[in-house]
């Protein structure tokens, strides 16, 4: 197995002077490529901070975070956003998809917006729409699709431009039960199938214990509790 990406001692503090507040205390995370790692821990412990330092959506107070190799935090911010546009597809309870767009247009416009030619965008999008279990719902919009399936939308434009890694920040967290389940049996489906590194964050330790590896935050560090 290869190394896709080496987090080490990274930290992150908010604030300043007495304000401060150290959330991240050094992490240290290896993900080989092609494996799921679910990330659990209590509210506020620092999941979803130490997930977008993982997809350079934010800068680490200290610590690196290396993928392939490479130092990404050494990147201009130019550079780097179009390291993330390529290589990491970000999943987010709250999907934030254009409401005024149907299904296909919103999973194809990361592609457009990457300048991928109209057609093959389409059928990327289309394939991927399919593969989610929404071959019939191109044309619907997120408003006309339930929760579970406005998530799936979400899901397939997250993998339109091909990344290698995947991070889901509580993908079901506000979905039921039954429905959450079928996401993340989705995610796994969708992590073997593209050969993905996959990293959900979750507070549903059963789902959490079915995904693979599982790695809990707490005052700010890593434990592993189960491989
Ligand atoms: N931009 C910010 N400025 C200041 N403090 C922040 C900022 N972002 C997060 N924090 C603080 O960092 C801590 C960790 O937040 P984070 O959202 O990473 O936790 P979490 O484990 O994902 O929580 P939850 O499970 O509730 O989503 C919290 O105390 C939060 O208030």
């Amino acid at each position: 197995m290869s190394k896709l990406l080496e987090a080490r001692d990274l930290r992150k503090s908010y604030g300043n002077g007495e304000s401060r507040v150290n959330v991240l205390n050094g992490i240290d995370l290896d993900l080989e490529q092609g494996t799921t790692t679910a990330l659990v821990g209590a509210s506020g412990a620092g999941k979803s901070t130490l997930l977008h330092l993982l997809g350079a959506l934010d800068h680490p107070s200290g610590g690196t975070v290396r993928f392939r190799g490479d130092d990404i935090f050494r990147k201009s911010d130019r550079e780097l956003a179009a390291f993330r546009n390529k290589s990491i597809g970000f999943v987010f309870q709250f999907h934030h998809l254009l409401p005024e767009f149907s299904a296909l247009e919103n999973v194809m416009m990361p592609a457009l917006i990457a300048r991928v030619p109209r057609r093959d965008a389409i059928s990327l999008a289309s394939a991927l729409l399919a593969d989610v279990g929404l071959g019939h719902r191109l044309t619907h919009r997120p408003g006309e699709l339930s929760g579970g399936e406005q998530q799936r939308v979400a899901i397939a434009r997250a993998l339109v431009l091909s990344p290698d890694l995947l991070l889901a920040d509580e993908p079901t967290g506000n979905l039921d039960m039954k429905t959450s389940d079928g996401v993340h049996a989705l995610l796994g489906d969708l992590q073997k199938k593209h050969g993905l590194t996959l990293v959900v964050v979750t507070h549903n330790e059963r789902l959490a214990a079915a995904m693979g590896r599982t790695v809990h935050l707490t005052d700010g560090k890593l434990e592993l509790t189960s491989i």
